[in-house]
């Protein structure tokens, strides 16, 4: 990193860091002496070994979480895809910054560090229904743009985004990705009515005619936006430092999903972080073999579902790495 051209991104995952099995198996070996029966904690006890891999250490510790919420504004919103105007988009900005957003709260809930990324607001991506949403260069910038905003001391990273049409531009990549008729992925979003997620079928309907054959870097080109280019470099810059990922709903796994139609081990290290109410999230979290951590009918973006699963990833580390032992609280084993 920095990627010089998208063909650099195709040929690099055999380059990153993997799953650390020893240090998974030491991590597994604890669990079994700590004081609860065997699996009793279920999900918890595989985010603590899932940590222990990706962190390639038996007891990890989330010292430092970062949050990142990539921004960006799209062409295809001309089409009558939201309920909204686009300058929310950059007003939802300026109270990230001014800390009123449901996100705010929840990293500060979490005690995640958030900072929100703006992607050239001023200049939307061009209409995908017309031509290719972003350029190879735009494409590659926003990419590198996501990679360099990651911190590399963080223990975690969650990702999330900002962009008015955004459920429409998701609903575009995973159909293109997973194939299946537009009507599958579209959803309500921010709140369409029958009628305006009629529309957003169509509209996503004339971009895959338009966009038909693409390797999964010119999908993400052909569709855009910034945000989900940003949100890709950053999951990569993530795995190069072995810091495990937090994805938050339907459009952020949109977005990563296009990585994983590079090579299926590039979001090993990713973890689902709330399945969204927006249809289209549970099909899509199925197509990748995910499991959310959790399901509370959430359906806003921005990094919510993530910043929340953090608190369940605190949670599963402080019993794994704190609980007592059998042998040194004194209780017998079966
Ligand atoms: C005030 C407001 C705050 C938001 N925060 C996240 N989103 C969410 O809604 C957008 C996608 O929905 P659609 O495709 O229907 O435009 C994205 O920006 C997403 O992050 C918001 C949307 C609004 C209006
Ligand atoms: O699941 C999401 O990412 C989502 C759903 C609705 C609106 N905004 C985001």
């Amino acid at each position: 990193m920095p990627f010089a051209t998208l063909s650099d991104i195709a040929s690099l995952t055999s380059a990153l860091p993997g799953f650390d099995e020893a240090a998974c198996d030491a991590a597994a070996l604890r669990q079994r002496r700590l004081t609860k029966s065997a699996g009793s904690l279920g999900r918890l006890e595989e985010l603590a070994l899932f940590m222990a891999g990706w962190r390639a250490n038996p007891c990890p510790q989330i010292g430092q979480a970062q949050a990142l919420i990539f921004a960006g504004n799209h062409g295809v919103c001309a089409q009558g895809v939201s309920p909204y105007p686009q300058e929310v988009t950059a007003q939802m900005v300026a109270n990230f910054r001014a800390g009123g957003a449901a996100i705010n709260r929840l990293c500060h809930a979490a005690d995640a560090h958030m900072e929100v990324i703006p992607l050239d607001l001023d200049r939307p991506t061009a209409d995908f229904t017309a031509g290719f949403a972003m350029t190879e260069g735009e494409t590659l910038s926003a990419l590198n743009r996501g990679a360099a905003a990651v911190d590399a001391g963080a223990d975690v990273l969650i990702l999330g985004e900002m962009g008015i049409g955004n459920s429409t531009v998701a609903a575009a990549l995973a159909a293109a990705l997973f194939g299946g008729p537009a009507a599958e992925w579209v959803g309500p979003g921010t709140g369409a009515d029958a009628e305006g997620v009629r529309r957003k079928a169509d509209v996503v309907e004339k971009g895959l005619a338009r966009h038909r054959g693409l390797e999964p870097l010119h999908v993400l080109a052909a569709f855009g936006g910034r945000e989900q280019a940003a949100i890709c470099g950053a999951i990569l810059a993530a795995r190069a430092a072995r810091i495990p990922v937090l994805l938050d709903g339907f459009i952020c796994t949109a977005a990563a999903s296009v990585l994983h139609g590079l090579d299926r081990r590039l979001l090993d290290h990713c973890l689902a972080g709330h399945v969204s109410a927006e249809p289209g999230h549970r099909r899509l979290l199925a197509a990748l073999g995910k499991q959310a951590i959790l399901d509370l009918d959430l359906r806003l973006g921005e990094g919510s579902g993530g910043a929340l699963a953090l608190g369940i990833l605190r949670a599963a580390l402080a019993c794994h790495n704190q609980m007592a032992t059998f042998a040194e609280a004194g209780i017998s084993e079966d």
